[in-house]
């Protein structure tokens, strides 16, 4: 099914999401909306926070033609190299915006597989950046959060009055 994307300034995007406990059929099946979701939208990733699911798992697929899907579920990440990189990110919560971010070039990441299996895998580029933006989500914490409080001021109002003209 496809999931409602809660959009900035929810409050709701702020939660912190809690550790899954264990991973059960309950878990692949939110697994499989959240895909289906992300690829409808369309993304690169999503995280539960952003469909009010305050579980810390999240998916991703940087891959051209979308056959590449990745999820990380109790995702930890550790910095390997500390230059940062900037890019253009968008976010699925704040549709329309696309704002430079610096994050780590490249990253360890250690998280349970969608069969609850452990992994560890280094990841660089777009793939880090990508993962680094959905644990923020996972952390209640959003891209805006990263400009000037005059730039999240404007996007907060622009979005605010498209709120208002849809209800
Ligand atoms: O809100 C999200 O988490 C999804 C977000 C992920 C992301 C994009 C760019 C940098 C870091 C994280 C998006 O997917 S926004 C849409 C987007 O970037 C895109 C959509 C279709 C094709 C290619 C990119
Ligand atoms: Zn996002």
């Amino acid at each position: 099914a496809i999931l409602d994307i809660l959009e900035f300034p929810d409050p709701r995007l702020r939660t912190r999401a809690q550790p899954v406990a264990e991973v059960t059929d309950a878990t692949r099946a939110l697994l499989a909306d959240m895909f289906e979701t992300m690829y409808a939208a369309p993304g690169i990733g999503l995280a539960a926070t952003q469909v009010n699911i305050q579980q810390r798992l999240l998916v991703i697929d940087v891959s051209e033609n979308r056959s590449e899907p990745l999820v990380f579920i109790n995702p930890e990440v550790t910095v390997l190299d500390p230059e940062l990189g900037e890019y253009d990110e968008g976010c699925l919560s704040v549709p329309g915006f696309y704002e430079t971010v610096q994050r780590p070039q490249r990253i360890s990441v250690t998280a349970l597989d969608a069969d609850g299996e452990t992994f560890t895998r280094e990841l660089q580029g777009l793939l880090a950046i990508c993962l680094q933006h959905e644990i923020d989500h996972l952390d209640g914490k959003l891209f805006v959060d990263y400009l000037t409080p005059l730039k999240r001021q404007r996007i907060r109002r622009k979005l605010e009055k498209e709120h208002r003209r849809q209800a």
